[in-house]
């Protein structure tokens, strides 16, 4: 709801993320170094520094078929499916539910050796976006996930080191309607997806392990999380 106390920085922080995450990784300037690719999935890093913390930005791209912006963002950014997809999730708690589109979360992730474990409090969102280019084309979509205090879960306050991390998960949807004006089914749709993301670790964490975790991990979230989506989605009607 837009008279939310937090609803000026969401709006702003939203803006910005989709429109970093609409550059391509040539138009950011140098700097991006492809780290993963598979398939159609193509991972990039800058390697950066803050106070001697690893917080290498991250951009993966991808493309998938069969499944709409709009769904990837439905299994993204509702909590009822977290679980099915999220393998490294301990726990999650909706804190606060702001609005239909925005909600505030709480959630600890399993421990990677030999770091602390991590928590992370942030505010989600969602939201249609209106396509620029291709007028009567689907629209694109997009869930922003930005770390927020809370009063109930102050930073560092039981045995979690708190993560600070900025996500954004971009998808456009693209329509190839069959030649012989037959209906549109789920082999005429594409999705490509961007997702972007900036983690400070928090506390202290060999820069050489948390490269090694986020190699490993960030390729294996985001197949399973598309695949999941296209399981969930293959004999539903197509939700544009
Ligand atoms: C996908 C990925 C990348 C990098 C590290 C890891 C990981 N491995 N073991 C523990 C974690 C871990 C620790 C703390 C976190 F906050 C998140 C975390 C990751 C993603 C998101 S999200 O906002 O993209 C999706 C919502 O869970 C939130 C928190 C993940 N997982």
């Amino acid at each position: 709801a837009n008279s939310h106390r937090l609803w000026p920085e969401i709006d702003r922080v939203v803006k910005q993320e989709v429109s970093m995450a609409s550059l391509g990784v040539g138009e950011c300037g140098s700097g991006w170094q492809l780290f993963a690719e598979d398939g159609e999935m193509r991972m990039f890093r800058r390697e950066e520094e803050m106070d001697g913390m690893v917080v290498d930005p991250l951009k993966a791209v991808h493309v998938v078929k069969g499944i709409t912006g709009h769904e990837v963002c439905h299994y993204f950014f509702n909590p009822q499916y977290r679980y099915d997809w999220e393998t490294t999730l301990e726990h999650m708690i909706v804190l606060e539910t702001v609005s239909e589109d925005t909600l505030i979360f709480h959630q600890t992730h399993k421990r990677i050796w030999p770091a602390s474990q991590r928590d992370v409090v942030f505010w989600s969102h969602t939201r249609r976006l209106p396509n620029d280019q291709d007028r009567d084309g689907p629209d694109i979509w997009t869930v922003v996930n930005n770390s927020t205090e809370h009063p109930d879960h102050p930073a560092n306050a039981g045995k979690c080191v708190r993560i600070f991390l900025t996500v954004c998960l971009l998808c456009q949807t693209r329509v190839d309607p069959p030649k012989d004006g037959a209906p549109v089914s789920r082999d005429d749709i594409t999705c490509k997806i961007t997702y972007c993301s900036v983690v400070n670790p928090g506390g202290w964490a060999p820069a050489s392990v948390l490269r090694a975790v986020y190699k490993r991990e960030y390729p294996k979230f985001l197949k399973r999380f598309t695949a999941y989506v296209k399981n969930q989605t293959k004999d539903k009607p197509i939700m544009y």
